[in-house]
């Protein structure tokens, strides 16, 4: 059987891999494909109906750079008929005003191009002046901290991809 669940991430330092380990590695990995967005294609997002997208927040509130060079080309997928699921990683100390705002930046156009948005996480644990990732006062998705709260990452996956599980209707 083909794998259902397409994770497509960013990173600079490898927090946001390591997140995306963890994610696939609680579905199961006969279940998520990872693909670092520096080597992927437009086409690779054709293959699923449920996606994951993974990415960081730099450069104060900006895309990680591999994310910022594939952003034009999210233009090119047709996004209808997939539900979409977001995870960044950031620094809500270091970047109280920007805290996870790459995530709702490619939320906002994946959304535009027809992605229905599932895994909305809530902001309760989290200290922070500003973000663009809040729709209604949650996170478009899982916001992960591993420069303050990595104690919590491990347990934040776990509850999170036990929900997406219920919401993707796997
Ligand atoms: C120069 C710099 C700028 C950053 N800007 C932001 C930011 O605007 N918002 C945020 O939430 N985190 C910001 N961060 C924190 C990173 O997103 C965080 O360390 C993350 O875990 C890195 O993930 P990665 O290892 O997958 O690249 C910044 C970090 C650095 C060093």
């Amino acid at each position: 059987m083909a794998k259902k669940i397409g994770l497509f991430y960013g990173t600079q330092t490898g927090r946001t891999e390591s997140v995306a380990e963890l994610i696939r590695d609680e579905f199961g990995s006969d279940v998520v494909t990872l693909h670092d967005i520096s080597q992927a294609d437009t086409t690779d997002f054709d293959e699923y109906q449920y996606l994951i997208v993974g990415c960081p927040t730099w450069n104060i509130g900006e895309l990680q750079s591999d994310w910022e060079g594939f952003y034009e080309d999210l233009n090119e997928i047709n996004f209808s008929g997939k539900s979409v699921a977001y995870f960044g990683a950031g620094d809500q100390a270091g970047y109280a005003d920007n805290f996870q705002d790459a995530i709702g930046i490619l939320e906002e156009k994946i959304s535009q191009k027809g992605g229905k948005t599932v895994g909305y996480w809530s902001t309760e644990g989290y200290d922070f002046n500003a973000s663009r990732a809040l729709r209604n006062d949650k996170f478009v998705g899982l916001a992960i901290d591993d420069d303050n709260q990595s104690d919590l990452t491990n347990e934040r996956v776990k509850a999170w991809v036990s929900q997406l599980k219920t919401e993707f209707g796997l």
